[in-house]
């Protein structure tokens, strides 16, 4: 497959699925990664992780981690007592903790010579228009530059009110953030049931869900008390988001070793399949994004380049109408007034105004910054 093509994963027999994801998103929940009883990270468990890791990355995969864990880890270091935590020691057991989680991955990924990214989120960096662009752009980078992005909610900081509070929902917000094709939610139970298994033990594993139908979402019940805190309801949740982003979701065991290995070789699970593919969920958000707060005039030679896919170039936009800011919905026009898309700009209308007729090499001495050399990335931008 050449690069910049993606598979339509959720639409393949599942024996190919993994085989022919490009970006891949893995969420490792708290009760996997740590010991009820010790409360330490199950090393060989995510060594084995890694190995996994290692291998999908070896013919092409990216690899992203979410991975909870932190507040388990800190609560036992700093001898806090079993049970529900009030918040402020939930933060502080997160700091803690959080140290103890990046350290454990950098060095199991170290194994490998992989290097592992940590990156903390707040549910703004994901919902914010302005701060998404940051965060998908760090991660892109980091994905190229081959690090292993160990991605968990900023426990620290979090306010109740303000949390993903879950780290199913965060993974596919990630996952949705950094244009994945899969998502796979390793959990302590196989997939997702006709019924909660614990309670029903009647209960069949569904293969695959095409359509998050009221029959689907039916099924789900609470989580059980312990160490997690997701539960099934939440899962779906993230099926949701994932499929409407065009990234495939599977729910699948994980507590014994090597569990992307087992997933491979026909293990049980369930596949949430993808709605559409991430550019083209990516384009009909833009599509059906906002109203436009400004427009970008384009000379002739812009046009050209944008009708044949590239990004949009300062040097190419001889006019900047209306005030907007970095992330905004803007719309692109040639010279006689023709519309020609769609897309998010890069800057805001003073900065792009201050730019635009210069070469990017310029930006850093225009602005005083050095900024992005595109005033709209090609994937930010829907032409007609
Ligand atoms: N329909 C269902 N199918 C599977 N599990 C279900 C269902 N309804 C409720 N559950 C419960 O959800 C739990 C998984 O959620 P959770 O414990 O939060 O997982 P994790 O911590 O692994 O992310 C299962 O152990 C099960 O008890
Ligand atoms: N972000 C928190 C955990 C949040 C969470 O969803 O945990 P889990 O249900 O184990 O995936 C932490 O690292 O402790």
């Amino acid at each position: 497959m050449s690069k910049g093509q993606r598979a339509d994963v959720g639409l393949m027999p599942v024996s190919n699925r993994l085989a022919s994801v490009r970006r891949l998103v893995i969420k490792i929940g708290s009760a996997l990664l740590v010991d009820e009883q010790t409360g330490h990270v199950r090393r060989q468990w995510l060594e084995s992780v890694a190995e996994d890791i290692a291998r999908v990355r070896a013919r092409g995969t990216e690899v992203v981690v979410v991975s909870s864990g932190s507040v388990a880890l800190g609560r036992r270091r700093l001898k806090l007592p079993a049970g529900v935590l009030r918040l402020e020691e939930k933060q502080a057991a997160a700091a803690v903790g959080q140290v103890g989680l990046a350290h454990a991955y950098q060095e199991v990924l170290g194994k490998h010579d992989i290097t592992a990214a940590q990156v903390l989120l707040t549910p703004g960096d994901t919902e914010n228009r302005r701060r998404y662009l940051n965060a998908r752009n760090t991660l892109d980078t980091l994905l190229k530059l081959g690090a292993v992005p160990v991605i968990n909610e900023n426990d620290t900081v979090a306010t109740q009110e303000l949390r993903y509070g879950d780290n199913d929902r965060l993974g596919a917000r990630v996952a949705m953030c950094a244009g994945a094709d899969a998502l796979i939610l390793f959990s302590d139970i196989d997939g997702l049931y006709t019924a909660d298994p614990k309670v029903d033990p009647s209960a069949r594993l569904i293969a695959e869900v095409p359509e998050l139908t009221p029959q689907i979402r039916a099924m789900a019940g609470e989580a059980q008390p312990g160490v997690g805190t997701g539960g099934m309801v939440t899962k779906l949740m993230a099926a949701q988001i994932a499929m409407g982003a065009g990234c495939a979701m599977a729910i699948a065991p994980g507590k014994h070793l090597n569990p992307l290995l087992h997933m491979e070789q026909g293990g049980p699970c369930t596949w949430f399949l993808a709605e559409t593919t991430p550019q083209s969920a990516r384009k009909q958000w833009i599509l059906g994004s906002m109203s436009p707060a400004g427009t970008l005039i384009v000379d002739d030679g812009a046009a050209r380049a944008l009708r044949s896919g590239r990004s949009l170039l300062p040097a190419g936009v001889v006019a900047v109408e209306g005030s907007f800011q970095r992330g905004d919905t803007v719309l692109v026009r040639d010279r006689s007034g023709a519309l020609l898309g769609k897309g998010l700009a890069a800057y805001g209308a003073d900065a792009a105004r201050t730019i635009i007729g210069h070469q990017s090499a310029e930006i850093e001495t225009l602005l005083g910054y050095r900024g992005r050399e595109e005033l709209i990335h090609r994937d930010d931008l829907v032409i007609d």
